[in-house]
């Protein structure tokens, strides 16, 4: 059966519309396990005390691996004051690099779609190349009524007409009409062109065939000048433009055989944490990998290339030897990022000599995300890379890799990779910044005091024709509940937002909500704190 269709569960289709409803409205008792929501005196889950935390990673990994080295580690100090501010923390992963990989032409197909225009597309030809027949009917010249004219009389090989692709050699005499079909060269001396329908004919009393028309034949009618779309050297789109399906067409009808893109920078994914399955239910402390799943289609989306998943064992050698010897522009971990006995990110990058350039983010869930330089800057070959699998690796010289960590959390997880991957990965591929957006929320949401909160929205037309953003439930950091029937992420500044309040959003690869120009959102003027 297609998967698609497959029934789930009770067999009734929930559409992504009612899941959002049913996320709005939760049933209090329908989810104990959600993070405790922000009552109106402050925040929720952030500054909580220790109970209501989340568990510290300790708790959650499997008891039958224990941790080697760090075992006899001091309990985790707590790094926020060191931690960045959110929107610090996405300027410094766009700005990791100097700019996008490699550009290189690209053959006009699969190969190019989602790469990103290294260079304006700019039009080799004017469009329509040469003025067309916008309907089938008739090409006439002068008003009428006219006098058909046998279509081999003005292009030899034109029996049933002047067809799409035949070229008229002669012009057409005023008061003399043609059979033309959509797209047919206009022939020299047409005024208009006459749709089939709105045509009548009539055996003459010499035995030709007269064309009349009860509404006439304006010039220009039906006729699509040359030029009308564009202009040979007219650009088309800017560099920085993603290469779509629509994206190819229009390169293909202006002349383009291959397109100048930008390498699409290579992701490497690494599951981290003994407790995870990968089929099957959660049994006896296990748990289901969600991470694995969601993050090689969610890059491709964003227009990277993936490796993996690779599951790793909690062990920071695998670890390390994994980062060193990978040879992704981009090496993303999952879990361990935390200072629980088994989190060994922290420790592997410090034995590769990688520098942190964000060791925490002022932002709810996931603020033990971090991003990593692992090259040195200054090209030299890093500590623990050996020359050989320096020399393997097909990236640039002047691109050092970088590493981002998630935090295992799922939705923690989903926050790192839009603060922290996705600019890094826009830099990389050369992608334009798209224009954040500002939507109205639809209830008010509580903040927490020092740092940014992402919470999941679904955006739906209000009775007045704008469009507003309801909250979601469900958010809380281990849950993917709300993120899969939402929208987008509302950025909700320190302090929280109240009703009617704009947020900016950040957009879901599936969702145009977002980042649509075209919906009736208010742009972003980064007066709150909510750069995107
Ligand atoms: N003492 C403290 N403990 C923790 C803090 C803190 O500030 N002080 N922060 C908590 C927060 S917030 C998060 S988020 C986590 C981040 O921890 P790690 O990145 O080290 O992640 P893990 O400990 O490996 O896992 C956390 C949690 O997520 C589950 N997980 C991991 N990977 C996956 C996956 N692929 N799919 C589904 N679930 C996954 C894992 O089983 C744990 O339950 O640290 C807190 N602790
Ligand atoms: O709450 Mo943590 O912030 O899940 O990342």
């Amino acid at each position: 059966m297609d998967p698609w269709h497959a029934p789930w569960g009770n067999g009734r289709h929930e559409t992504r519309a009612e899941a959002a409803a049913e996320a709005r409205t939760p049933e209090p008792e329908r989810q104990p396990e959600q993070e405790p929501q922000p009552g109106p005196e402050g925040p929720g889950s952030p500054d909580l005390p220790a109970a209501a935390e989340p568990q510290p990673s300790a708790q959650a990994h499997s008891p039958s691996s224990p941790a080697p080295a760090a075992a006899s580690r001091t309990a985790p100090t707590h790094r926020h004051s060191a931690h960045s501010p959110w929107h610090v923390a996405r300027e410094a992963a766009a700005g990791a690099v100097d700019g996008p990989l490699e550009a290189a032409a690209v053959a006009l197909g699969p190969e190019a779609l989602g790469r990103v225009l290294a260079g304006a597309l700019t039009a080799l030809t004017d469009l329509p190349s040469f003025d067309t027949s916008a309907m089938d009917g008739w090409a006439v010249s002068g008003p009428g009524p006219w006098r058909v004219t046998a279509p081999s009389s003005l292009a030899p090989a034109a029996t049933a007409g002047i067809l799409a692709g035949q070229a008229p050699a002669r012009p057409l005499p005023d008061g003399h009409a043609i059979r033309i079909a959509t797209g047919a060269r206009i022939p020299p001396g047409a005024s208009a062109v006459l749709r089939s329908e709105h045509g009548e004919t009539v055996q003459a009393a010499d035995g030709g065939v007269l064309l009349s028309a009860p509404g006439g034949a304006p010039p220009g009618q039906d006729i699509r000048p040359r030029g009308q779309e564009c202009r040979n050297g007219d650009q088309l789109l800017p560099p920085g433009t993603p290469v779509t399906p629509a994206v190819l067409g229009l390169a293909a009808a202006a002349g383009y055989d291959e397109l100048w893109t930008y390498r699409r920078p290579v992701v490497e994914i690494l599951v981290l944490g003994d407790e995870l399955l990968h089929s099957g239910l959660p049994h006896e402390g296990r748990i289901r990998d969600a991470l694995g799943p969601m993050l090689a289609p969610w890059l491709h989306a964003l227009g990277a290339e993936t490796i993996g998943p690779r599951h790793l064992a909690d062990d920071e050698g695998v670890l390390y030897e994994a980062i060193a010897s990978s040879t992704a522009d981009v090496v993303i971990t999952t879990g361990g990022t935390a200072a629980g006995p088994v989190d060994h990110v922290h420790p592997a990058l410090h034995r590769l000599g990688a520098e942190l350039l964000v060791d925490g983010v002022q932002v709810r869930p996931g603020h033990p995300m971090l991003l990593a330089r692992l090259d040195p800057a200054d090209g030299s070959t890093p500590r623990g890379r050996s020359a050989k699998r320096a020399a393997r690796s097909a990236r640039s010289p002047r691109t050092p890799r970088h590493l981002v960590g998630l935090p295992g959390n799922p939705l923690a997880a989903v926050s790192g990779l839009l603060t922290l991957a996705e600019p890094l990965l826009g830099t990389l591929s050369g992608r334009m910044r798209p224009e954040p957006r500002r939507v109205r929320l639809a209830d008010g949401v509580h903040g927490h005091p020092h740092d940014t909160r992402l919470v999941p929205v679904a955006c739906r037309t209000d009775e007045k024709g704008g469009v507003v953003a309801s909250p979601l439930h469900f958010n809380g950091p281990a849950m993917l509940r709300g993120i899969a029937a939402a929208d987008a992420l509302a950025v909700i500044p320190p302090g929280g937002a109240a009703e009617g309040e704009p947020a900016a959003l950040l957009g879901l690869p599936w969702s145009p909500a977002a980042t649509n120009p075209y919906l009736a959102t208010t742009p972003d003027t980064g007066a709150t704190g909510g750069r995107a």
